[in-house]
């Protein structure tokens, strides 16, 4: 069984406990209540290169990385360094994350945030919009073709935007016949944990133009991002990096800038 397995199995279970106590009756009624969803695709595109900060305790390959006491705080701080959406891996297992942590941050920032999780079904979607997020990771990996498409077409029908996770050629192929608007390519293969920092530069060019570009994981400062975005990347997710670092606004602030560089070839060209 490989690591995404694992790790969905227990997604599976800390899921059914959730199902049991909330109905999808109530559960939807909250994310009716809800602040409307703000536009992922537009937080994503545009001049420079967008920073996706991420609030992230553990990791399967790393284990514990940071305590973070006060996970709204870092938000805080991500967004003060200008930080375009703030992603919040919900995941409690082996991420150390909870919906708490999201409905937190989504309190104290006022730019997009994205749950990040191991979604499976239309329920965590509605939990994602019920505890405020306006994005969802979908990974392509983790789900059949038809679920996958079901759940980017739910996700946009309740007004979150999807961003769908690749990392290979095939699985662009899969997202973009789903309907992705937003394609994130993880340079962290899901199985066997292992990064490489030339998926982008391989898989990025199989993504149509108009789609947003995300290059996800193993950035460690600004080399990592410029390296990205002369690769055509829109955005980066960084976590780790920022999470164990000192000064997590002045981070953010290094990457933001050096993706509004003028000599940066970014993007469409
Ligand atoms: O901590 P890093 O290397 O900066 O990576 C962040 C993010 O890309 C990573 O956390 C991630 C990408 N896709 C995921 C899917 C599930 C859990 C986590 C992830």
């Amino acid at each position: 069984m490989s690591v995404l397995d694992e790790i969905i199995d227990g997604v599976r279970a800390d899921l059914a406990e959730r199902q049991a106590r909330v109905g999808l009756d109530e559960l939807k009624e909250r994310a009716r209540k809800a602040r409307p969803a703000k536009d992922g695709v537009a937080a994503l595109k545009g001049e420079g290169v967008r920073v996706i900060c991420e609030v992230k305790r553990s990791s399967p390959s790393k284990g514990a990385l940071a305590a973070i006491a006060d996970p709204a705080g870092l938000a805080a701080d991500y967004e003060a360094g200008g930080a375009a959406v703030i992603s919040v891996l919900t995941e409690q297992r082996r991420f150390g994350g909870s919906l708490a942590d999201l409905e937190a941050v989504r309190a104290k920032v006022d730019i997009p945030v994205l749950r990040k999780d191991f979604i499976v079904t239309a329920y965590q979607l509605w939990e994602a919009r019920a505890y405020g997020a306006d994005l969802a990771l979908l990974i392509v990996a983790a789900l059949e073709q038809e679920a996958l498409v079901s759940l980017i077409e739910r996700a946009e029908s309740i007004g979150l935007t999807p961003l769908v996770e690749v990392h290979d050629e095939d699985e662009v192929q899969r997202a973009v016949d789903a309907g992705a608007r937003i394609i994130g390519v993880n340079a962290r293969n899901l199985k066997t944990l292992e990064v490489d920092r030339g998926t982008f530069a391989r898989v990025a060019p199989e993504i149509p133009d108009h789609i947003v570009k995300v290059a996800e994981s193993g950035v460690r400062g600004p080399h990592d991002l410029i390296a990205y975005a002369n690769e055509g990347a829109d955005a980066v997710l960084v976590g780790e990096s920022l999470v164990t670092g000192k000064d997590p606004r002045t981070a953010v602030a290094d990457l933001v800038a050096a993706g509004s560089h003028p000599a940066i070839r970014h993007g469409r060209d």
